[in-house]
């Protein structure tokens, strides 16, 4: 697929890559001040929190390590079992850490909601969420969230990190698909 054909895709771009920048500025701002004087744990959560890892942790003035989780909620549907299996788990040991996962959206909040409860149950000084995005309205559990980039409504969106069918994760600004897409 070429750039012509990416854009035929598209319906509309729900966040720029400036709006996205300007965004993480000021969330990157209140991570170095939440965080002074201590030593932070990214944890990135594969393949979706990609970009918002790269670019916030870009963003950071405190000192940072990056890790990254691999699990899978979906199986073979469309909406998310609640069942998370871990399919890469973590290099570091959590235990005395400041923890913050990075996701690029909270959807039902089943994946988070899991992983929250399990990284916590590691002996971790403290775990937090940053998402650069979070669908209120489909929310199936409420997950505490303490960095929230965007609150968007409940439709499917792809860009920076989302995917459709492993596609359009290389846009660097947020849209929705054009109906064709999912019916071809
Ligand atoms: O709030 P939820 O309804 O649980 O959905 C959110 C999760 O789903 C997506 O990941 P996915 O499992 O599709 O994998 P990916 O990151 O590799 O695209 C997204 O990146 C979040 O991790
Ligand atoms: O809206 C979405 N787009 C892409 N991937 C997702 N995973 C959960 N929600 C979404
Ligand atoms: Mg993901």
């Amino acid at each position: 697929m070429d750039a012509a054909d990416m854009g035929q895709d598209l319906e509309r771009v729900l966040l720029t890559e400036e709006q996205i920048g300007t965004r993480l500025d000021a969330l990157a701002g209140e991570i170095d001040a939440d965080y002074a004087g201590r030593e932070l744990l990214l944890v990135g959560v594969l393949k979706g929190a990609v970009m918002v890892m790269a670019d916030l942790a870009r963003r950071l003035h405190c000192p940072v390590e990056m890790d990254w989780m691999a699990v899978s909620s979906y199986g073979a549907g469309t909406t998310s079992s609640g069942v998370v299996r871990i399919l890469k788990d973590l290099d570091t040991d959590l235990t005395g850490r400041h923890v913050l996962i990075v996701e690029d959206i909270i959807d039902s909040g089943l994946t988070l909601s899991w992983l929250l409860a399990n990284l916590r149950s590691r002996g971790a000084a403290s775990v937090e969420i940053a998402t650069l995005l979070r669908k209120p309205e489909a929310a199936k559990v409420d997950v505490e969230v303490r960095y929230v980039g965007f609150d968007i409504p409940t439709e499917f969106v792809v860009g920076y990190g989302l995917d459709y069918a492993e596609k359009y994760r290389n846009l660097p600004f947020v849209g929705t698909l054009a109906p064709h897409v999912y019916s071809d």
